[in-house]
């Protein structure tokens, strides 16, 4: 339909409901700007974000309305004040109390005559008072000075331009990638990556309705359990105390470079073919299910507070997320004196630190006092990754004295146990890979093999980012999961892992659009440009305590691009089986885990038990465990990407930016969060997303109204 008739059409649906065109007109030009002409999101179900952004108008309006007669009242009552000699009703009424003895409210009214007019004078400075003082309570919470807050927001683009850049040194990562010939044995892990900061995306706007209200008390973002002692410790102490010098490659945000220069400069991340055991993880998991899309958010606690530089979890859509390992108040705490302190107790000055900032482990610890969790559970504020990522991931909070979760940051996600991924290069056929090519795939006139499966054409632009017309593809397919997009299985794994007697139907999946990059098997070099998700995160971000009450988030520090690749989610890979042991293991703790399901291709293939698979970033994962949801308009979105197998049960899930973000916006994902499906009730958290869209607001009068 050509674009005039559209909006004729979308004119005559709304007057059929009785807005009239003036009202319309300024909303749907707004929405055709945020959709970006996405004329089918506005059409959907018979214009309903049309009538929904009307009606949220309208209530903007009124509550602008509002503010300004609250704020002529206070203006009133101030000017009254002033002239608190000059008031003559008010000694009008006093000099008739005081005349007729009408000291008991009761009477006033029936007994003033003309003059009881004046007990509503009252009334109204009570009214005007009680405003004030929401108004001036409005906006505050709690702030301490940070403690540990290298960053203040002022000063952060010089932080992304000399700090992050003055102790850039080259890395060369360990690539201990061990491939082996199909039916030979153990392949080798892989890792990916993590980190933030944010402030809010300058357009989602925060609504309006949550101004006047406190941040809700949820639960706590997760919890991580301790893990039990084992020889990894002695290793963690050491990196703790001594870190590891010198071994980040970091982007000055002032400097862009393409993703095939970052890639020049930085090693490639190894990739992993075989997933490693883990020796902790299952003790420490919790796993919370989500019914369709990938991403089982738990109820994140609001981060118990742990040691200085640890870093909190998050969790996407299957995801769940951790708080402190174990619940204890084992946690180092910043106090308001801006000295740290850790776990046992030993204070230092901020400002020593600062001295020396380089130094990578900025807490003091008495090894004698300190136990291994203890170590493990600290994050070095500078870099939350460790040194396992081309950039530094640092921390900050600016809002209380919480320090992040405990967890083991990991670049690459390794199988836990079960989970059937031994990828072996003879599973990658001469089609499935462009052995032929040489250098660069991207600049060829004829699509490599590999562009083939992408339907004819690379996705990525010479610059790395996902194309335009792809990004709106899954971005449609996000927001608008039409019975379309999902699909079903004949027996669906998640619902074979309860337990039921009787087996439930397949609730769907939703069906993603495949992104396959080149590999190893491939003739290219590493530097091709098909090849983006693999060479690991390049922006820096921070971590950092959301304002609103999500507890930690993940920010960016360089202005990002529309389609840019943010980071990987990473985690333990788990089957769905035991995702679901850990979940009864764990009981309520199973809340708080950040899952996401891989069922992007369930459908489509029948998924054997141990190929039904899932990523757990509660205990070990890398900074996309902080990035937290946000409904409909979420700034990045998770698209499935092949890369080291064919086979669809398991893929990497990248997120990649929806639009262009300002440095210092808050990165945010829609876990596809349900949060009336009360089914699934261990995804649910009360939503402070802010967007206008956002699913957990009632919206039964709405309908009700549109209807
Ligand atoms: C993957 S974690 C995100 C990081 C988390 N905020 C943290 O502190 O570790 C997901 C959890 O964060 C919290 N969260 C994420 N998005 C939220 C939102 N829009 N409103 C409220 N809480 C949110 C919920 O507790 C959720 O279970």
């Amino acid at each position: 339909m050509a674009p005039n008739l559209r909006v004729k059409a979308a004119f005559m649906a709304m007057k059929g409901i009785g807005i009239s065109e003036d009202k319309v007109k300024p909303v749907l030009k707004k929405l055709l700007k945020l959709y970006e002409k996405n004329w089918e999101m506005i059409e959907e179900e018979n214009y309903r974000v049309l009538a929904d952004a009307i009606f949220d108008e309208e209530d903007d309006q009124v509550e602008v309305q509002k503010r300004k007669s609250t704020a002529d009242e206070d203006d009133l009552e101030e000017e009254a004040q002033m002239h608190e000699v000059e008031r003559p009703l008010k000694r009008l009424r006093l000099r008739n109390q005081e005349s007729q003895g009408l000291a008991s409210p009761s009477n006033q009214n029936s007994q003033l005559g003309r003059t009881s007019f004046q007990p509503m004078v009252e009334q109204q400075e009570i009214q005007s008072s009680s405003v004030r003082q929401i108004n001036m309570n409005k906006g505050k919470q709690p702030i301490s000075p940070m403690a540990l807050a290298v960053v203040e927001r002022n000063n952060l683009s010089q932080l992304s331009t000399t700090k992050v850049s003055e102790t850039c040194s080259v890395m060369s990562f360990d690539t201990s990638i061990r491939i082996r010939d199909k039916g030979k044995g153990p392949l080798s892990p892989q890792f990916i990556d993590g980190s933030s900061i944010s402030e809010r995306p300058c357009d989602e706007p925060k609504d309006e309705r949550y101004d006047d209200e406190e941040p809700l008390n949820e639960t706590p973002i997760a919890a991580i359990l301790p893990d039990p002692i084992n020889k990894g410790d002695l290793a963690l102490r050491k990196e703790m105390i001594g870190g590891r010098g010198g071994r980040a490659v970091c982007t000055s945000s002032s400097e862009y470079r393409n993703d095939r220069e970052r890639a020049n400069i930085a090693e490639e991340s190894p990739t992993n073919l075989e997933i490693a055991s883990s020796p902790l993880g299952e003790d420490t998991l919790n796993v919370g299910s989500r019914k369709t899309n990938s991403f089982v958010p738990n109820n994140a606690s609001n981060g118990s507070p742990d040691v200085q530089g640890s870093i909190g979890a998050a969790a996407p859509r299957i995801p769940r997320f951790p708080g402190s390992l174990d619940g204890s108040n084992n946690h180092l705490k910043m106090n308001k004196n801006k000295t740290t302190i850790d776990c046992a107790g030993s204070q230092r000055k901020l400002s020593e630190e600062h001295e020396d900032a380089d130094s990578r482990s900025l807490v003091v610890f008495s090894k004698s006092q300190s136990t291994p969790t203890d170590l493990r559970s600290v994050h070095d504020v500078n870099d939350i990754a460790k040194g396992e990522e081309r950039v530094k991931i640092p921390w900050v909070n600016k809002i209380d004295e919480q320090c992040p979760p405990s967890f083991h940051y990991i670049p690459q996600s390794l199988a836990f146990s079960s989970a059937s991924i031994n990828f072996s290069l003879s599973e990658i056929g001469n089609e499935n890979c462009c052995s032929n090519c040489y250098g660069d795939c991207l600049p060829s006139p004829v699509p490599c093999a590999c562009a083939c499966a992408n339907g004819g054409e690379f996705t990525y632009t010479v610059k790395g980012l996902v194309k335009e017309a792809f990004l709106l593809k899954c971005i449609s397919v996000n927001r608008d999961p039409k019975k379309s997009h999902h699909l079903y299985c004949r027996e669906c794994p998640l619902e074979k892992s309860k337990d039921n007697n009787i087996l439930e139907p397949c609730k769907g999946h939703l069906k993603r659009k495949f992104i396959k990059e080149c590999w190893r098997k491939c003739g290219c070099g590493k530097h091709c440009g098909n090849r983006v998700v693999q060479r690991g995160i390049s922006y820096n971000m921070q971590v950092f305590m959301t304002p609103e009450g999500k507890g930690w988030g993940l920010q960016t520090l360089d202005e990002l691009p529309k389609g840019a690749f943010v980071c990987e989610y990473i985690g333990e890979i788990l089957t769905i089986k035991e995702m679901h042991e850990r979940n009864l293991k764990k009981g309520d703790a199973a809340k708080r885990t950040y899952r996401v399901l891989l069922d992007s291709d369930w459908s489509s293939m029948c998924v054997k038990d141990d190929e039904a698979l899932c990523l757990d970033s509660t205990t070990f994962g890398n900074i996309a465990r902080f990035i937290n949801h946000r409904c409909y308009d979420a700034n990045l979105i998770e698209i499935p990407i092949e890369v080291e197998t064919p086979k669809h049960h398991y893929y990497r899930l990248a997120l990649f930016t929806t639009r262009k973000i300002q440095a210092l916006e808050e990165l945010t994902w829609d876990y596809g969060v349900e949060f009336d499906d009360h089914d699934h009730s261990l995804n649910a958290f009360q939503c402070l997303c802010g967007s206008r869209f956002c699913r957990n607001v009632k919206r039964s009068n709405r309908v009700k109204k549109v209807r």
